[in-house]
């Protein structure tokens, strides 16, 4: 589905890419772990084409992505959740979700309703401003909205940042049922371990703008053996 070669990036004459190589296949949950800095928001945002390529190349579904603006990138199906949420925070959460299903121009009374069938929480919430949620309810709208769009390959960028455990936990649940039911591919960079460990197949260490190893899971989840072969904890 993704696939990234050699992928250089940065701001202005700042490299922070310095060359990924990265395959997400159908279907796959695929983790990115790294530290503060690392690169990891800077990876998606050129993936969803807020910064220029400066090396290398993505491809998606087998159709390069270079040069390619996000809306376009939207409509082949990418979805993205960016880190900080950056939700409407003056308009209703329903409003927030019809902006969703707008700029994909979906059919939005069928589109909404499905979506809400797997964010409860949500459904509870519908007429509250955006500002008014806990980040945690944030991050579900967020993912919400994106999810309106009809993305079959969602970008999704440190969602537990700032959230309490127990809606984390909620997080990961929703995360899989989605993935179950509308066969959905996904790439998650975090710094949480339990959250990336419960979702990904593949866990990905970023460090200074590159892939250094690949992790299985059950290594990922060990945290002294986190700290003894990748230094992160
Ligand atoms: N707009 C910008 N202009 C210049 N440098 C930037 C900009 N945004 C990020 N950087 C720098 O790029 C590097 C990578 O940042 P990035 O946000 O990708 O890291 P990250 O791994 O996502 O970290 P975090 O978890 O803190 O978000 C950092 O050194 C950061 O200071």
């Amino acid at each position: 589905m993704l696939n990234v070669t050699d992928l250089r990036s940065g701001y202005g004459r700042i490299p922070i890419l310095a060359g990924i190589n990265l395959d997400v296949k159908d279907g796959e949950f695929v983790g990115i772990l790294g530290h503060n800095g690392m690169g990891k928001s800077t990876l998606l945002r050129t993936l969803m084409g807020y910064l220029p390529v400066t090396g290398g190349d993505i491809t998606f579904d087998g159709k390069s992505l270079k040069g390619l603006s996000p809306t376009a990138r939207a409509r082949m199906g990418i979805g993205y959740v960016p880190q900080g949420r950056e939700i409407f925070s003056s308009l209703s959460v329903y409003e927030n979700l019809r902006m969703g299903c707008l700029m994909a121009k979906q059919a939005e009374k069928p589109t909404i309703d499905s979506i809400l069938a797997d964010f409860p929480r949500l459904e509870r919430l519908l007429e509250r401003p955006g500002g008014a949620l806990s980040g945690g309810e944030q991050q579900l709208l967020a993912l919400a909205r994106c999810l309106c769009g009809g993305p079959k390959f969602i970008l999704l960028d440190e969602p537990t940042e700032g959230i309490q455990p127990s809606i984390i936990e909620e997080m990961i649940e929703t995360l899989q049922k989605l993935g179950r039911e509308r066969s959905l591919t996904i790439l998650l960079v975090e710094q949480n371990l339990n959250f990336i460990t419960s979702l990904s197949e593949r866990v990905l260490i970023l460090q200074k703008g590159l892939i250094i190893r690949e992790v299985p899971p059950h290594v990922a989840k060990d945290r002294a053996m986190m700290e003894e072969f990748v230094g992160m904890v």
